[in-house]
């Protein structure tokens, strides 16, 4: 009923949390922060450099699972600062091909690992 999916293609888990789940169909991935896998190492760069990342490490866990970007229907976007919005919807913008995904953003306080941006994403087979 409950399937944890796992992929060296996307950053280990930075706590004690599963990449993603799989129930009855539906992907909850958790949160992916922009750290290269292959380094282990956050991306150098700004917004735009964080936010591929991370859409990187998302792709990644949906393809462990046999999915795309097409299969999204929710996003939750959390940033450190409301001031990257623009910035940041300039790159999640290009993520998708037609409908994008239900979404809800929000500036937090701070994010795990001084991170600019943080998305989960639900996927739906
Ligand atoms: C990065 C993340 N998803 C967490 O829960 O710390």
């Amino acid at each position: 009923m409950k399937k944890v999916i796992s992929t060296s293609g996307a950053p280990a888990a930075i706590g004690p949390y599963s990449q993603a789940i799989e129930v009855n169909g539906t992907i909850y991935a958790s949160g992916q922060i922009p750290i290269d896998p292959s380094t282990g190492e956050f991306v150098s760069g700004g917004i735009k450099e964080q936010t591929e990342q991370v859409f990187k490490n998302i792709k990644a866990i949906l393809a462990e699972a046999g999915l795309t970007t097409g299969n999204i229907v929710k996003t939750t976007v959390l940033l450190s600062d409301i001031a990257n919005f623009v910035a940041m919807n300039e790159v999640y913008a290009t993520q998708f091909e037609g409908a994008y995904p239900a979404r809800s953003a929000f500036a937090v306080k701070d994010l795990p690992k001084g991170a600019l941006v943080e998305i989960e994403v639900i996927a739906v087979r």
